[in-house]
């Protein structure tokens, strides 16, 4: 059946996490997690929903960067997007009047991701998806010195064996996470002790902390959850950028005694050569380093693999141009030989990228060596079907679709600024 797309509506959706420091790292220290929330529908009665995840203010202007590739959309059919995917990314990330503004990158981009993900929200509702299909959907312009066509295919028609088994072990056991829950660093440290005995008592076995501000704090903070998790679960640290290269090998050399699997975001997330200075630097310590939640393209990723500046990768599902991009990170990410490990939390990152990384192991890497999907423990209650996590894994969505759906209540109460919840600060404001 036909499915003109007559109506796309975008909202502004904000949620007062930095009140209580929810998300708060070494660069974001009052962060209002927020999403630019997309529906779009068909003359059919059919929706597709969307989003992607900003923080605070932004969001407006996100918010009218979708309203500007909005008209690329509406009045398009489903199966006219979909029989050429492909030229309907391009369509949206070098249309000729908006590019100036990316290209595929920035706010056009975060743009780009919340239209394309209510596309394949709306797709996936629909139909299965055969490797022909979704090669299809990727782009290869730029990244072909890389990764061709023909390459992506063949990954793909490799892993078709021992599909079913990868599908059978993933409905019974789910897909391993870490938790970035614990240890924000606005977070006390009674706070994170209190956080992390929950967690360790819910079965979570990895963990990641915030780090970057004030080097005594992070030695206090890392070696306090070392003793809490003891020598044989895994920790994680996250700088979100804070430091000169320099700087980074400096101080993570300072806190490789409590063995961190990775630094994630130790430097500008754009200076390549950097992150491959501090990978090396770092090799011999047995710290990794991790990137990606700021990487705005496939063209950067690429550039990490081919100068080997990362041993982590951190797709996210809302920073670049939606699953288009992300399946042509998966795949390079395979080539290369670098597990990928999703950036989640924020709002409704965890719902969408437990797709990407459940399709990774079960029609790409057919490995769970080294990999681990982030999840954090916030505003899931605001999706009509949010994850499920047992036994610190993700279990396999079972609704159709691409899980984004947020309660209409929720979209309401806490839409900026006319929202019940705004309101109520405004008010509050003026009180004081
Ligand atoms: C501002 C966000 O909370 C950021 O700190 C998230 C992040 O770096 C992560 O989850 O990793
Ligand atoms: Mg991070």
């Amino acid at each position: 059946m036909t499915q003109k797309i007559i109506k796309l509506t975008v909202r502004d959706i904000r949620f007062p996490t930095s009140l209580e420091l929810h998300g708060s790292d070494a660069m974001h220290t009052d962060p209002d997690y927020s999403v630019a929330y997309v529906v779009i529908e068909t003359d059919q009665g059919m929706r597709g929903y969307g989003l992607t995840f900003t923080v605070g203010r932004g969001t407006e202007i996100v918010v009218c960067a979708v309203e500007a590739l909005s008209a690329l959309v509406v009045g398009k059919s489903l199966e006219e997007i979909v029989s050429d995917f492909r030229g309907f990314y391009r369509l949206l990330s070098s249309d000729g009047q908006m590019r100036w503004i990316g290209p595929e990158k920035g706010v056009i981009q975060l743009a780009t991701a919340a239209v394309l993900n209510s596309v394949w929200d709306l797709w996936a509702r629909m139909e299965g998806k055969e490797p022909r299909k979704l090669i299809s959907c990727i782009d290869f312009r730029y990244i072909t010195d890389a990764l061709t066509e023909q390459e992506a295919l063949e990954i793909l028609e490799k892993a078709e064996a021992g599909k079913q088994q990868r599908v059978d072990q993933m409905l019974k056991e789910g897909y391993p996470a870490y938790t970035t829950s614990c240890a924000w660093l606005g977070y006390s440290d009674q706070l994170l002790k209190q956080l992390c005995t929950d967690a360790l008592s819910e079965g979570w076995t990895k963990f990641k902390v915030k780090v970057g501000a004030d080097l005594e704090d992070d030695i206090r903070r890392c070696s306090l959850i070392r003793q809490m998790i003891g020598p044989n679960n895994t920790l994680m640290i996250d700088a979100n950028q804070r430091w000169d290269v320099g700087e980074a090998i400096t101080w993570v050399t300072k806190l490789a005694e409590y063995k961190p699997l990775w630094i994630e975001e130790p430097t500008c997330p754009d200076d390549i050569l950097g992150h491959a200075a501090i990978s090396k630097a770092l090799a011999p310590l047995g710290i990794g380093v991790a990137s990606g939640e700021q990487c705005h393209n496939r063209v950067m990723f690429k550039q990490f693999l081919q100068a080997e500046a990362l041993q982590f990768i951190q797709i996210d599902s809302c920073r670049m141009g939606s699953v288009n991009e992300n399946l042509a990170v998966l795949l390079m990410a395979h080539k290369f030989k670098v597990p990928v490990c999703p950036h989640a939390g924020g709002v409704g990152l965890c719902e969408l990228v437990q797709h990407l990384i459940l399709f990774d192991y079960i029609s790409v890497s057919a490995s769970l060596d080294d990999r681990m999907c982030e999840f954090v423990d916030h505003l899931h209650e605001h999706f009509i079907s949010p994850v499920v996590i047992k036994n610190a894994h993700y279990m396999p969505p079972k609704d159709p679709g691409y899980s984004c759906e947020m309660l209409e209540s929720s979209v309401q109460r806490y839409q900026y600024p006319q929202g019940e919840v705004w309101k109520q600060f405004k008010k509050q404001s003026l009180k004081d």
